[in-house]
């Protein structure tokens, strides 16, 4: 929760490693439930790495285990070219960390909460703090106990991001906030990473991470099913289409749809009207849209609909995807 002065962070140590974060094979076992199950990854410096899956997947484990809050049973990470398991709080003053669940001492007030802070870990650039709250339209001055969880919640995001750290690690950032902080919290994501800062960030809100991440991994049952860059996610998502044709039957149209790659769901009906005889198809496509062009190029169309991808649809398909592993 704190910062290095300029001079510190321009040191050689923290440019040797080209990764802000690279898990190895971790693994965690609570009794008999293990919650991870191998979880590899690396986040480039500078870029912002989405994690999204289920709740009980192993997101908050994962984050826990990069800020050595808890140990991993086998494995290892490196956290800005260092050891977590060894670094100490020099490690963790370069780090941003926005907990799950955030505990706050609610007799004071927001001011003094994050002077606090600030005190603890290091000096923040004068004038941040206020700047940050008016961004986020936070009242510095309420006690703590009186803020609404919304409230508290930006209490927890200013105190991650006032020191500047070289890595931010935010679990659920966004959970409490209304759809306008969403997006002063996304401009927060996105400076920061300008600024070359890496950013580490969980949520179950597509979208956002659509938004604000470079890669995004989907972690299922303690295993990354996962990692793809947004434009692979949504080159890969489904996409939902309808046509209306003329000139076809419906038997030759579902034939001619449904020997396509990636086609399904194809329903096809007759929608005959006095002036004319029309075919309607919907379908989802999942994949190339080439192969789908040249079928219907030769088509008399009177409508055609191809949807923007549904990236949350593909999502959570791969949440579900698979068999799941018993621990
Ligand atoms: N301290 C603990 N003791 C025992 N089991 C735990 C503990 N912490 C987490 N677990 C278990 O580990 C698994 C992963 O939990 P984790 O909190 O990492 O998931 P998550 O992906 O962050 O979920 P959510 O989206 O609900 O926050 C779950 O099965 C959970 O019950």
């Amino acid at each position: 929760m704190s910062h290095l002065s300029t001079a510190e962070k321009t040191e050689p140590k923290q440019q040797s490693s080209e990764n802000a974060i690279e898990a190895h094979e971790l693994t965690k076992r609570y009794g008999s439930n293990l919650a991870l199950k191998g979880v590899s990854f690396k986040v480039p410096r500078g870029s912002v790495f989405g994690v999204i899956g289920p709740n009980g997947a192993g997101k908050t484990t994962t984050m826990r285990t990069l800020l050595d809050i808890i140990r991993p049973s086998s494995g290892h990470a490196i956290v800005l070219g260092e050891d977590p398991r060894h670094a100490g709080p020099e490690l963790r003053r370069r780090i941003g960390f926005l907990p799950g669940e955030l505990i706050l001492d609610g007799r004071t007030t927001g001011r003094k909460l994050l002077q606090h802070y600030a005190d603890i870990s290091g000096p923040v650039r004068q004038g941040q703090i206020e700047e940050l709250a008016e961004r986020l339209s936070l009242d510095l001055s309420r006690a703590v106990r009186k803020l609404s969880k919304g409230n508290k919640q930006k209490l927890g995001i200013v105190q991650a991001f006032m020191h500047q750290p070289d890595l931010l690690v935010l679990d659920e950032p966004t959970s409490g906030l209304d759809p306008l902080m969403q997006q002063v919290f996304l401009d927060l994501v996105r400076e920061a990473r300008e600024a070359g800062q890496s950013v580490f960030l969980s949520s179950h809100v597509i979208s956002e991470i659509q938004q604000a991440a470079d890669e995004v991994a989907i972690l299922r049952d303690g295993k990354i099913v996962t990692i793809a860059s947004v434009e692979q996610l949504r080159a890969s998502a489904i996409r939902h289409l309808r046509l209306v044709a003329t000139g076809i039957s419906m038997a030759e149209l579902q034939q001619r749809l449904g020997r396509l790659d990636g086609v399904d769901n194809l329903a096809v009906a007759s929608i005959s009207s006095a002036d004319q005889d029309s075919v309607e198809a919907s379908a989802t496509l999942e994949g190339e849209i080439p192969p789908l062009l040249q079928a219907l190029s030769t088509l008399t169309l009177t409508d055609l609909v191809l949807e923007e991808p549904d990236l949350e649809e593909s999502v959570l398909k791969l949440y579900t995807s698979d068999s799941k592993e018993v621990a």
